[in-house]
């Protein structure tokens, strides 16, 4: 199994032993490990996760809910204002204006405050998605690669389309903590006023509609959750089938990817329409509220005519109604917004929790240099508990500057030798050394800073050649000289200066302009660049013709002089260049004679190997 991961692909690794795993179990039932949480906690856990977030825009918050005491304050004097002119025999220009600036004042007061709280929701937002994609990336290799992960198609939706419902839900969460209490209560205690006994019979109609919006709310949560899940399985879906295309295409697939598309997108379909009926459902019931004003109408109708109840208290009371409905119908949405919004922070939240199993250890060492002494001591491997060994007690001492080459059946470890070596899996027992230090010891990044891979499977960005080849640069100063040089070592210089804009040029997502022996060579120049003092070229060759194989083995030879090269191989060509050759099998390290390989009597050496037809 090829490596897939890039060569300076940076992580650190920041266990947080408070956090607990935490489980999903999807629809049909797929399961997503650490990835649980128990309803009973899931507001106080949502709450939770979201606190420091709005405490760091609490500025913002603050200046949003001032503006909405302003307008809520104007309001109120706004329906005084109004009910006095409305009843008045004569109205002086005076009045008109004073009307006229606080509507003015109101309008602008509830812009200033809708704007500040998005912008507050905002930035709560994109620090939420920066948090929980840091997270991501420093999840060991084992949370993306394990049988039941959570797929890369799921992750990226989590991290986009999720994150940006997060935004409405905090947005709807703001607007109601105080702009709609301040408006609910300044209409009530207006209502008071003027009559108890009307304020009365309204109060009995508010609890009954509170009380169907909740479980309402509550229903929609559920329906919401499932249609989360129905959208990210079609993002996972759609994220693992289009780079396939070609694959698809070769083998007539379309109308099978068609059909499998179908299922999941009605799945989605029922899932969004259960939703939307809910949320159609939910705004008549709140409509119901009209009822009740009409019935407080009818009321007042009966008191005028008893003389119990003047005109400019109606008028007064009445109006008052009218806006104190607003504040309501904004917290039944709000609560359903966060109903419907919970699920999605549920999911973003399950991504940052988690306890990777291979820790960094707080002394760890920065190695400055390194000159590339490598050394297996009694190395053990397995995935996991349930999994057989694939390594079993290999020792190997690798001098520096030493090229060593690793053969072996499909399936043999040879893959997982080199991610061990990259501290992507610790050993199950035993230990690598390095110029005589534990890798354990040595600060991630930095080891990952001297051992470079290079893979068949290569990993290629849409961006220019120069960004690709000085990808561990890409967030200073690329080195173009460097770049340039590099590129010639690799013998990707020539091709490279054909390209419409030299290394100027885009090469497309995962280079998809460039033939396959072009991203291999751009590959081995991205290695040269990263310059490690350890290099592993996991089938690095396989994809050159002869003669670039040839310059590229040279090259190799050449750059390497004093650098460690492990060269893990299928191809006697490749695996020529090495000093010494063993064979791993059955989890067990064998140095095989050179005259083996000048011979050609690999076959017969691996006769009893699963993948002795992958040797010519
Ligand atoms: N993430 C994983 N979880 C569980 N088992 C794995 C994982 N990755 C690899 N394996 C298993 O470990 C064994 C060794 O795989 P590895 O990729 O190291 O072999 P390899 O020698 O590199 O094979 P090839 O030459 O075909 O690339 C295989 O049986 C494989 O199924």
């Amino acid at each position: 199994m090829p490596i897939s991961y890039s060569l300076s692909l940076s992580s650190s690794i920041l266990p947080n032993p408070n956090l607990r795993p935490i489980q999903f179990r999807t629809q049909n039932n797929r399961h997503f490990p650490n990835l649980r949480i128990r309803s009973s906690n899931l507001t106080t856990h949502t709450l939770q996760f979201l606190k420091p977030y709005l405490i760091s825009q609490h500025k913002t918050i603050l200046s949003g809910w001032l503006c909405s005491a302003i307008s809520a304050y104007s309001l109120s004097n706004l329906l005084s204002k109004f009910s006095a002119i409305t009843t008045a025999t004569t109205v002086d220009a005076t009045q008109g204006f004073a009307l006229g600036g606080l509507v003015i004042v109101r309008l602008i007061a509830n812009y200033v405050q809708h704007a500040l709280l998005w912008e507050a929701s905002l930035n709560a937002v994109y620090d939420v998605r920066v948090h929980v994609f840091d997270r991501v990336v420093q999840r060991e290799l084992g949370f993306f690669e394990a049988n039941d992960a959570v797929s890369s198609g799921d992750i990226a939706y989590r991290i986009t389309a999720e994150a940006s419902d997060l935004a409405t839900t905090l947005y709807a969460l703001l607007n109601i903590i105080v702009p709609s209490t301040l408006q609910l209560s300044a209409m009530i205690m207006h209502m008071l006023a003027i009559s108890p006994a009307l304020s009365l019979i309204t109060a009995t109609v508010i609890p009954c509609m509170v009380l169907v919006v909740a479980f309402l709310g509550q229903e929609l949560g559920k329906i919401s959750k499932k249609s989360h899940i129905s959208i990210a399985a079609l993002s996972a879906y759609l994220n693992e089938m289009l780079p396939a295309i070609l694959f698809v295409k070769t083998n007539n697939a379309e109308l099978l990817e068609s059909a499998r598309f179908k299922k999941l997108a009605l799945t989605d379909y029922s899932a969004k329409l259960n939703k939307k009926r809910m949320k159609a459902l939910i705004p008549q019931v709140i409509q119901a509220i009209y009822f009740g004003v009409l019935s407080l109408l009818c009321s007042c109708s009966v008191m005028i005519s008893r003389g119990s109840f003047d005109r400019r208290s109606l008028v007064s009371f009445v109006t008052s109604l009218l806006f104190l409905i607003e504040p309501i119908q904004d917290i039944g949405k709000a609560y359903n917004e966060w109903r419907e919004g919970e699920p999605a922070i549920e999911r973003l939240f399950a991504m940052t929790r988690f306890k990777n199993k291979m820790v960094e250890k707080r002394d760890a060492i920065d190695l400055d240099h390194v000159m590339g002494d490598l050394k297996l001591c009694d190395v053990s491997f397995k995935y996991n508990n349930d999994l057989p060994l694939i390594l079993n007690g290999l020792n190997l001492h690798i001098r520096s500057g030493e090229i060593v080459a690793i053969v072996g059946p499909s399936g043999g470890g040879k893959t997982t030798l080199s991610k061990l070596l990259l501290r992507l899996y610790d050993p199950t027992s035993g230990s690598i050394l390095i110029d005589n230090q534990n890798i354990q010891n040595i600060r991630v990044q930095s080891l990952r800073r001297h051992v470079g891979v290079v893979s068949q499977d290569i990993t290629l960005f849409s961006g220019t050649v120069a960004e690709n080849i000085g990808y561990k640069d890409l967030t200073t100063k690329i080195d173009m000289k460097r770049v340039k040089r590099v590129a010639q070592s690799a013998y990707a210089d020539e091709f490279i200066r054909k390209l419409p804009e030299g290394y100027e040029t885009n090469i497309g997502p995962r280079g998809s302009t460039l033939s396959g022996g072009q991203r291999q060579r751009l590959a081995i120049a991205r290695a040269f660049y990263q310059n490690s003092s350890i290099l592993i070229l996991d089938e690095a060759t396989s994809a050159l013709d002869s003669r670039s194989e040839l310059l590229v083995r040279q090259a190799v030879e050449r750059l390497m002089e004093n650098r460690t090269v492990l060269v893990i191989s299928h191809r006697l060509q490749t695996v020529m260049m090495a000093k010494r050759i063993f064979l791993l099998d059955n989890g067990k390290l064998e140095e095989l004679p050179q005259s083996t390989m000048l011979n050609g009597d690999m076959d017969s050496l691996l006769s009893s190997g699963q993948g002795k037809d992958s040797l010519h």
